[in-house]
């Protein structure tokens, strides 16, 4: 089945990422161990409001780990993580939902509801989260979610009928339905075609441009990072071994680094 291209129009360039601007998601020293296993030791990662930023990392490195400390699923040993200027430790159950709404999770798998249509899919996170929106709005919202992603007719369609690429694109459309300031992209184009895998890489930015949405994007697909990110932070032996724009990082004399760009 061909993919609708997406159909978001850029109205604005993203804030320029960099000091001066307002950090929204603070990772400070964090370390995270299983037993002897040192997954995460003294890694920290600041992402600036508004910027896309792709944690690189070989198979089994922490990457998965970090986003679980991230969202509140697993705790540091160590360390401080600051969201939205929350430091996710501190918050209860009640505050950690909240949160989690601003923050939307794309998750590898989709984890889209198979026995629900598309519309109803949508409407889940919207009933659970955002509790006092009119029920009128309903329609409009899904519709305007549905479009951000190039999908606008699929409202009646179940999952089991789209192909890979438009479940990505349907997964991301409903974490967009809640206007999240921060979204966490879990090995977006993973499974994908080369081709389709473009289009979700353009996607991303079209949602960073249209929205000014702040992004943690793992990946191990070098086109997504090229194409997605502001900044490339390698996790390396549990640390952020370093940081910098896809070109920066590509020319450094590093083999450590360089090993990521062969
Ligand atoms: N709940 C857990 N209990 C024990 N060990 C764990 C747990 N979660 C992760 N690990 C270990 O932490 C290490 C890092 O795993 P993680 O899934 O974060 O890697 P990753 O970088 O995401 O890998 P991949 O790219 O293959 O998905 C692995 O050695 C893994 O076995």
């Amino acid at each position: 089945m061909s993919l609708t291209p997406p159909i978001i129009a850029p109205q604005a360039a993203p804030p320029a990422a960099g000091p001066a601007t307002e950090v929204v998601l603070a990772v400070e020293h964090v370390s995270k161990s299983f037993g002897e296993n040192h997954v995460l030791q003294d890694f920290s990662l600041a992402l600036h409001k508004g910027e896309n930023v792709v944690v690189l990392g070989k198979s089994g490195s922490g990457k998965s780990v970090l986003v679980k400390c991230i969202i509140g699923l697993l705790p540091p040993d160590a360390g401080t993580i600051t969201v939205l200027g929350l430091d996710v430790a501190t918050l209860d159950h009640e505050a950690m939902d909240r949160l989690r709404a601003r923050v939307g999770f794309l998750f590898q798998s989709n984890a889209l509801y198979d026995s629900m249509t598309v519309r109803e899919n949508l409407l889940f996170p919207l009933r659970r989260h955002w509790l006092d929106h009119p029920p009128t709005q309903e329609d409009e919202l899904v519709t305007q979610a549905l479009e951000d992603v190039g999908l606008g007719h699929t409202a009646a369609m179940m999952p089991a009928e789209l192909s890979g690429g438009m479940r990505k694109r349907i997964a991301l459309a409903r974490t967009l339905i809640l206007r999240p300031d921060i979204i966490l992209y879990d090995e977006p184009t993973t499974g994908l075609d080369p081709v389709t895998a473009r289009e979700i890489d353009h996607l991303i930015r079209e949602v960073q441009q249209k929205y000014g949405t702040t992004a943690l994007i793992i990946s191990h697909d070098m086109n997504c990072v090229r194409l997605t990110a502001d900044r490339v932070a390698l996790l390396v032996d549990g640390r952020c071994y370093a940081v910098g724009t896809y070109a920066e990082l590509q020319s450094r004399d590093d083999p450590r680094v360089h090993e990521f760009f062969a």
